[in-house]
């Protein structure tokens, strides 16, 4: 082929389209779409995909590619495809698709070398690259681009024989193993072995490792001690006699190399999961597409059937996508299924560095593994045989993404499953409305588990009215009952769990005379309080300023923060039990790496009576001695201005109940609040989800808000409010005209947070039912103001399933 249609870098919108650029003779047949390539655009040169190639083009004076990034493509045809329709559905650019689905590490240019992989030797190579590899198993690419026969090397990359490798540059984190190899023929290996004393038994045995073992190049120090139990000192010898080399070698940076999982086998399924997971393993038989929902009580044991369904994947040859929320990827969901499946798993969560996220994609794009585990970008992980596609609490809100591209994995999950023949399974206690609304028409085909596991009961759940507390005189944020029964707990060497809801609540600086609250100077929300440093920082433009001494409006010193932190709670826990050994987890005693892990191993090994937290320990955790649970203020979340506040709120209170009396011991709950008539506080109570879900139903319906109406919501910002307010002004306008008169239209009203970064902020929302040419009209609204979003700093977001209001 002649030319190569690119997708460039320049994410604007008179650039979202392919440009066509001549393939230079050398690559001629080596150009495959899906590469990564440089081209010239402009005065620039830029980075972009390549997504067809053509023999023809109708454009006249092309300019050539002018840098091959790749030589296998790192988006398969299916991913490329997924990328137009995430550009259509979600209203992004091309190029913010592609970007997406890469992990980050291929974002930018890194400086690449060609490797033979261990375990392969120079011999296997084609005779024409075999001269690069004399010195040495590695060769630098740049070094030698214009020389090598990249046609040849592409093929032997094809063939598994030669290997690319992104040197991701993180100092000090480079993972390299010792190597040792055989500086001589195997004649003279025999020789020197004949040649050495009888008392030089174990230099005998390493030498003739090398001549004997067949196809053996090098071999890491580690192994060599291992397979002949031999001392590194014998090693060293014959090294220091010139006999073996020793060398390094990079190797892949596995986060969890240096940890033991317990193997675990198999459960007998009980009853009721025997009957939910039969229509997902006929499903994986027939490959044939359905959704399922798991509707499953916390304990009933979904995780148990989400790995039955994957051995059946893993049998059949194929290969599954576990999507779990960030914040579980606790190291329990992982040990559960490294536990099952060992080095069969590759994990991909934020918690790791730019490097070893690469190196887990790498495992994943050569086949190596047979699943993901991850969080919500390990979604267009590029298995090219997909067998089923799992997302776990597919009701958290972090399956969105709230930039661009905004989408929601779920969708993305359900568009690759259509397009493999394969099961997409969504797993959760407490479905979101909308998924369970699609189950109850029958779009999607609920699979309900109404029992724990061994027919465990539910904890009793107990409410606990604060204002009451208060009148009587209590002053702690802790109730009697809550502070009665931790005791109890402690008394009786058992665990307990506290979680204090942090979001939508802050520690917020006020003056106790004026009633002045100290607020960002760039966005209008206050600052939150962090006690580290004394310093006062702003959530969203992260401004810091110092804790002052004086309240800035009236000079009083009575200033002080007000909120309730999780050190705040471990403080006044300690005075008022203070036999109690607490574990607190938070941003600030999990920031650094392996902390998370560290914490709950300790908890696990029972070295605390009380783990204190936020919403990082309300999922996913599992631990037998855990028999109370304490919620310190469940309705925090319930003032927030988003139409699923309610929602939120119950999911995360049964949630929390659920971490409790999952084994032999029975649980017990505590949850304290300000507003125990609220309905999502009351049936969170009683696990009832089903009168919930009829309640938040009618209510949804009254509001004309989903699963009723759909919604889009449009954010304009920009440094002027009468900019804003015009501009936007202008949009309903339009919209008014275009849209059908049964849609709804609400604003243009300032955004909850009606200032961000120095930038004012402005929304419209549009509920509708039906909308044909929603997308199109929305785009043209874009291209409209294309202009004065480039050169007048304006900014229009427009989101189509937005997750929150704010
Ligand atoms: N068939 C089974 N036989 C015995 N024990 C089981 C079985 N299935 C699951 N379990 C155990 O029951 C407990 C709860 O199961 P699991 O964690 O899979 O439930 P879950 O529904 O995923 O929980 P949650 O959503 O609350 O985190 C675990 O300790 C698990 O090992
Ligand atoms: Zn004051
Ligand atoms: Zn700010």
């Amino acid at each position: 082929m002649k030319f190569a249609s690119v997708i460039v870098d320049v994410p604007v919108m008179q650039t979202d389209r392919a440009f066509d650029y001549k393939i230079p003779d050398q690559w001629q047949e080596l150009i495959k779409p899906g590469m990564r390539v440089i081209v010239p655009f402009g005065s620039r040169k830029v980075q972009g995909f390549v997504t067809h190639l053509k023999n023809e083009s109708e454009f006249k004076k092309l300019k050539s590619i002018s840098e091959l990034l790749d030589l296998t493509p790192c988006l398969t045809s299916e991913l490329l495809n997924l990328g137009n329709w995430l550009t259509e559905k979600t209203l992004c650019f091309k190029i913010s698709a592609f970007q997406a689905m890469l992990p980050a590490a291929m974002k930018a240019k890194y400086e690449k070398e060609i490797s033979i992989p261990y375990g392969h030797n120079r011999e296997m190579l084609n005779e024409s690259i075999q001269p690069f590899f004399k010195k040495s198993t590695a060769i630098d690419w740049k070094d030698l681009e214009d020389k090598l026969p990249l046609r040849d090397i592409q093929k032997e990359i094809e063939r598994g024989h030669l290997e690319v490798i992104y040197k991701v540059k993180q100092k000090g984190n480079k993972k390299t193993v010792k190597m040792i190899s055989s500086n001589l023929s195997k004649l003279e290996l025999r020789e020197i072995v004949d040649s050495l004393p009888s008392q030089a038994m174990k230099q005998k045995e390493i030498l003739s490792y090398f001549y004997e073992t067949k196809n053996v190049e090098s071999v890491s120090m580690q192994d060599l001690l291992t397979v002949l139990n031999c001392s590194d000192a014998s090693v060293r010898t014959l090294v220091k006699k010139g006999y073996l080399a020793e060398t390094t070698k990079e190797v892949y940076r596995d986060p969890y190399e240096d940890r033991q999982f317990k193997k675990s086998l198999p459960l007998v399924l009980t009853t009721e999961q025997t009957t939910v997971i039969a229509p997902i393993l006929k499903n994986i038989e027939n490959n044939s597409h359905e959704v399922f929902l798991m509707y499953g009580v916390t304990g009933s044991g979904k995780t148990e059937v989400y790995m039955q369904a994957v051995e059946a994947v893993v049998r059949k040859g194929k290969e599954a996508i576990v999507l779990v929320p960030e914040i579980s990827l606790t190291p329990q969901m992982v040990n559960r299924f490294k536990g099952r499946f060992g080095s069969q798993v590759a994990v991909l969560h934020s918690g790791l560095s730019t490097g070893e996220k690469y190196d887990e994609w790498r495992k994943i794009q050569r086949k190596e593994v047979k699943m993901v585990v991850g969080a919500r970008s390990a979604i267009f992980a590029p298995f090219e045989n997909i067998g089923m596609i799992i997302i776990d609490e597919e009701h958290e809100s972090s399956y969105k993404q709230e930039e661009n591209p905004r989408y929601h994995a779920r969708d993305v999950a359900i568009y690759r499953a259509k397009k493999h023949g394969c099961p997409v399974v969504l797993g959760s206690a407490t479905p979101t409305l909308e998924s369970f609304a699609r189950a109850q028409k029958g779009v999607y085909h609920l699979l309900p588990l109404t029992e724990r596991v061994n027919n465990r009961s539910m904890p009793t759940v107990e409410i606990v009215d604060m204002r009451e507390e208060l009148r009587s005189g209590n002053r702690t944020m802790f109730s009697t009952l809550l502070l009665e029964q931790l005791d109890k707990r402690i008394q009786k060497g058992e665990q307990s769990v506290l979680f204090l809801n942090r979001r939508g609540y802050s520690s917020f600086v006020m003056c106790r005379d004026c009633g002045y609250v100290i607020g960002c100077p760039h966005c209008d929300i206050s600052l939150t309080y962090h006690r580290h440093g004394q310093k006062l920082k702003c959530h969203y433009c992260g401004h810091e300023e110092q804790m002052p001494n004086q309240c800035p409006e009236c000079q009083s010193e009575h200033i002080r923060f007000f909120g309730t932190g999780t050190q705040r709670v471990e403080e006044e826990l300690v005075k008022v039990l203070p036999q109690a050994r607490i574990i607190r987890m938070d941003v600030d005693t999990t920031g650094r790496k392996g902390a998370h892990e560290k914490l709950l191993t300790q908890f696990g090994n029972k070295e605390a009576d009380i783990l204190l937290g936020t919403q990082m320990i309300a999922k996913g955790l599992d631990f037998p001695d855990v028999t109370l649970v304490g919620v310190l203020t469940a309705d925090t979340m319930l003032h927030l201005p988003d139409f699923r506040a309610s929602e939120k709120t119950f999911q995360l209170l049964t949630q929390v109940s659920g971490r409790a009396g999952r084994h032999e011991l029975p649980g017990e709950v505590i949850v304290q609040t300000y507003t125990p008539e609220h309905y999502s506080v009351k049936l969170a109570s009683h696990h009832n989800y089903d009168i919930f879900y009829e309640t938040e139903m009618i209510l949804r319906k009254q509001h004309a808000y989903p699963p009723f109406y759909y919604i889009a919501l449009i954010t304009v910002s920009h440094p002027e409010v009468t900019k804003v307010a015009a501009v936007t002004e202008k949009i309903v306008h339009h919209l008014r005209r275009q849209l059908s008169s049964e849609t709804r239209i609400l604003g243009p009203v300032a955004s909850p947070i009606p200032r961000i970064k120095d930038r004012y902020r402005y929304q419209c929302m549009v509920k509708y039912k039906r909308e044909n040419n929603l997308n199109d009209i929305l785009k043209k609204v874009l291209e409209h103001y294309q202009q004065q979003i480039h050169q007048d700093d304006l900014s229009i977001s427009i989101d189509l399933s937005p997750s929150t209001m704010m």
